[in-house]
């Protein structure tokens, strides 16, 4: 024999409860069980909601109570046959003249007690429980009403009676004994031994179940809800939470005790002294397993599940007068427990120098009080400090059994609230080992909840939260390939990417979840208008574990906010050269920021787009190499150029073209001017080690001095064409020399020159094609021949197959 519940979600509508009665049929084809019901959903709260109105002489309950009553009326006339209807409408009919008697002599005299309140909830069981009786007797079953008052003996404590568990067990037996057929009972009500109704408190109708089954001895008590069980975390906050298949009876109280409110520890208490499994059910999945609670807890993972508790705040109790004084905690402990002020978590260190207590937060105020109320003569004399209380904290924990001497569990929690820049406040763990708990800046609590769950469930599975700065060319790009492998590295690389904010220079928009970036478009004037002091807030709201930005623009004021992004430990990676080529400072401050934070800063797209420059050169660095010298040709833009020129097309032909394919900045006077390869070469330069600044790359710039100051891209376009015939020249003169126009960048001494050179073809860039870039590293170790990094080093794809790399490589390293 099993007892089965089904709470008030379940039965909340029609379709609902014909889900139920599906689950029923299908059940008893098999097994043996009796029912426990709940108020049809929202009925508790809205008979509340008719006390407190008639309690104020309001005769508006009146309205809700007739609303009440259709509703009941019409579940009975959809679940039972007209022919079989009466019992069912007379019982509905009867209980609600009583209700209007009862809710009128509240309206009368203006109070409703305990005793009342308890009487007056107890039609919710008693209506839905009825009337789903006469609907499965419909059905064909053989189902009897049984009103639990008539077993259930509770003292005289309404609201949460105490039940009698030896008359009760007694009762339940005799009742079984004589009663054949299926049991379908009310929950959350009993009575007292003089006949008065009471409820059994909270979550009362799973506590009844437990009652049953215990009394029963039944082999399974199962609790059909609207969840799929107890959750690794609370889903709302962690998406990536799933349900725990198997915890003990401790572990389900612990998780249960901060926030997993699926089951309360009342419940489990009955079934527990009798060894009884609960299953938690899903009625609107019923084929997903659920959480079996037992006495073992399942499999040997360490940790099941984290919890947490918001609004908490913490109490500072401190003075060098505590240190081996007796009788300090008991003073503190007593105080508030006089104050019936709840205390959720203590912390003392062994030095005795302060005690830190979490309470919620709405007894900070009274508690601090109270207790410099009881140190007043401390305080004054000095012995002791006054109380500080810290608001707006929130505790995390960590909840398993097997974490006995299991060592690892700790080390691994606050290792991941390191890395994610949380800091703790307090710590407690008791000597159980069932539980570590932490106390947190309320802030933190979502980034904490998710690092702490991919750290202990998902170590091998990571999700990487992407916030894109620019979506033009190459952030549009770069949306398209990681949309076109986000389910491969999901599956075959456990890594997950997300984009959760993006932002162009007007506006940005966010998602939560996720964009899904099949169907994503950029951001526009239905979305909101960019700041990007905003974006960085959105983005810390967030409050993800792992997030990285990435800046798809070329602009110095989004460079400008990387300082603030690594300080808060948000990695980075970005094609945009502005930081790295600025001040010296930045660039060195940059690097160093991200040491200290543990986060990444990658921007392998600086030089050649895609091609592997910067990590090569960063692993000659790293390896111990040194570079003698750098000869590159650094920009796709100008090879293109220079080497289509050769075909007869005009100058100022050929740079529209180059603009088209997607080679130049976003003003191809950053390439034609030589800035963006100075920018480059310095970037080089430094990562090679050296401390160079900009006023140590010498440009020879190729924009003819009138189009230097174009109001706007295109009638900087418009005016080169004037121009063509100069072009034109300058490649004849080098052609006639059998040489070619190479536009390219040379580091040497701490010296870096930019410019147009004519090579002859003895010279490894004559045969550069296209966008090609090609970069000579000369260094101690490749010292008689360069090492040589060659290929296509601008365009839309190349450079976001860069990123995206940048991007992975981050994604993998924060394993
Ligand atoms: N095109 C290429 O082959 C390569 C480009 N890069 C770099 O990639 C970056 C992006 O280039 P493209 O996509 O071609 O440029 P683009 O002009 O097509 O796109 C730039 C995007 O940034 C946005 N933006 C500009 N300022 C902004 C601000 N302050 N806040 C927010 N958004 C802002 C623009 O609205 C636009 O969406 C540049 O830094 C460029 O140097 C690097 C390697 C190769
Ligand atoms: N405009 C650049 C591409 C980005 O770095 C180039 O032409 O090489
Ligand atoms: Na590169």
């Amino acid at each position: 024999m099993k007892i089965i519940k089904f709470g008030g979600s379940s039965i909340s509508s029609i379709e609902n409860i014909e889900k139920v009665f599906s689950i029923i049929e299908e059940k008893a084809e098999k097994e043996d069980f009796a029912l426990v019901f709940s108020a049809f959903g929202g009925v508790t709260e809205q008979l509340l909601q008719c006390a407190s109105i008639a309690q104020q002489s309001e005769e508006s309950y009146n309205a809700i109570l007739q609303e009440l009553e259709k509703r009941h009326m019409a579940i009975v006339k959809k679940l039972v046959p007209v022919q079989q209807q009466s019992t069912a409408l007379t019982f509905v009919k009867v209980r609600f003249n009583e209700l209007g008697d009862l809710f009128h002599g509240i309206y009368l005299i203006k109070e409703c007690s305990d005793r009342t309140m308890d009487y007056v909830l107890s039609f919710g069981e008693r209506l839905a429980t009825f009337i789903l009786t006469a609907g499965l007797r419909a059905r064909g079953k053989e189902a009897v009403y049984l009103d639990a008052r008539d077993v259930v003996k509770t003292d005289d404590r309404f609201g949460h009676a105490r039940v009698d568990f030896k008359t009760t067990d007694a009762l339940i037996n005799d009742y079984f004994a004589s009663h054949p057929g299926l049991k379908v009972i009310t929950g959350f009500i009993g009575s007292t031994s003089k006949g008065e109704t009471t409820t059994v408190g909270r979550s009362g109708s799973d506590y009844t179940a437990a009652i049953f089954a215990s009394a029963l001895d039944a082999e399974g008590l199962e609790i059909w809800t609207d969840v799929s069980g107890v959750m690794t975390a609370d889903p709302k906050l962690v998406y990536a939470a799933f349900t725990i298949p198997h915890l003990s009876y401790s572990e389900a109280m612990e998780l249960s005790h901060f926030g997993a409110k699926v089951v309360f520890p009342a419940t489990m208490q009955p079934a527990m002294k009798k060894d009884i499994p609960i299953v938690i059910k899903n009625t609107f999945a019923p084929d997903e397993e659920g959480t079996l609670i037992s006495n073992d807890s399942g499999n040997g993972k360490m940790i099941k599940g984290i919890s947490s508790m918001g609004n908490i705040s913490l109490l500072n109790i401190q003075g060098a007068g505590l240190v081996e004084v007796i009788g300090v905690s008991r003073r503190v402990f007593g105080a508030l427990a006089d104050a019936e002020i709840n205390v959720i978590l203590i912390s003392q260190a062994s030095s005795e120098h302060s005690i830190c207590v979490a309470i919620q937060s709405k007894d900070g105020a009274k508690a601090k009080a109270i207790i410099e109320q009881e140190f007043y003569y401390e305080i004054k004399n000095g012995d002791m400090d006054e109380v500080v209380i810290f608001p707006e904290m929130a505790v995390i924990a960590v909840v398993g059994e097997n974490m006995q001497h299991n060592p690892g569990a700790s080390g691994r929690m606050f290792q991941a609230l390191g890395r994610n820049n949380v800091n703790v406040t307090a710590i407690a763990q008791g000597s159980s080992e069932l539980n570590i708990s932490a106390v947190i800046s309320q802030s933190d609590l979502q980034k904490a909840l998710n690092a702490l769950h991919e750290a202990f469930f998902l170590s091998d599975y990571k999700v990487l939260h992407v916030f894109l700065v620019g979506v033009g060319l190459i952030g549009k790009a770069l949306i398209k390939m990681i949309a076109s492998q986000q389910k491969k590295l999901q599956e075959e690389n456990m890594l997950d990417i997300q984009i959760h904010g993006m932002a162009n220079s007007r506006y940005m928009k966010f998602h939560e979840d996720g964009f899904d970036l099949n169907t994503v478009a950029p951001p526009d004037e239905n979305d909101i208008p960019m700041d990007m002091d905003k974006f960085i807030d959105t983005m810390s709201g967030m409050n993800f574990s792992n997030s990285v930005l990435v800046d798809c623009t070329a602009s110095q004021d989004v460079s400008d906010v990387y300082e603030r992004i690594l300080d808060a430990k948000v990695g980075i990676v970005t094609p945009n050269k502005k930081a790295n080529s600025g001040p010296l400072d930045t660039y060195k401050k940059l690097k160093k920021l991200a040491g200290q934070r543990g986060v990444r800063f990658f921007y392998e797209t600086n030089v050649a787009a895609g091609l592997p420059v910067i990590n090569t050169l960063q692993d000659l660095v790293l390896s111990g190499d040194h570079i003698h010298s750098i000869e590159a040709v650094l920009s796709g833009s100008m090879n293109y150029i220079f080497s289509e020129l050769e075909k007869g097309i005009p100058f100022s032909e050929v740079v529209a073209q180059a603009k088209e394919k997607g080679y130049t900045e976003p003003d191809p006077r950053d390439d034609l001017s030589g800035m963006d390869v100075a920018r480059k070469i310095l970037i080089l330069g430094r990562d090679a080690g050296q401390d160079l600044h900009f006023e140590d790359v010498e440009v020879q710039s190729m924009v003819p001095e009138d189009c230097q100051d174009a109001s706007s891209v295109e009638e900087f376009m418009e005016k080169l064409k004037a121009h063509d015939g100069h072009f034109q020249k300058l490649l004849e003169e080098a052609n006639n020399e059998g040489k070619k126009l190479r536009f390219m960048a040379t580091l040497e001494n701490g010296k870096a020159k930019v410019g147009l050179n004519a090579l002859d073809s003895e010279h490894p860039f004559y045969t550069l094609k296209g966008s090609d870039n090609m970069i000579l590293f000369t260094t101690e170790r490749y010292n008689d021949y360069p090492m040589i990094v060659r290929g296509p080093g601008a365009g839309a794809d190349v450079t976001a197959a860069g990123v995206f790399a940048d991007i992975i490589r981050l994604g993998n390293y924060s394993r």
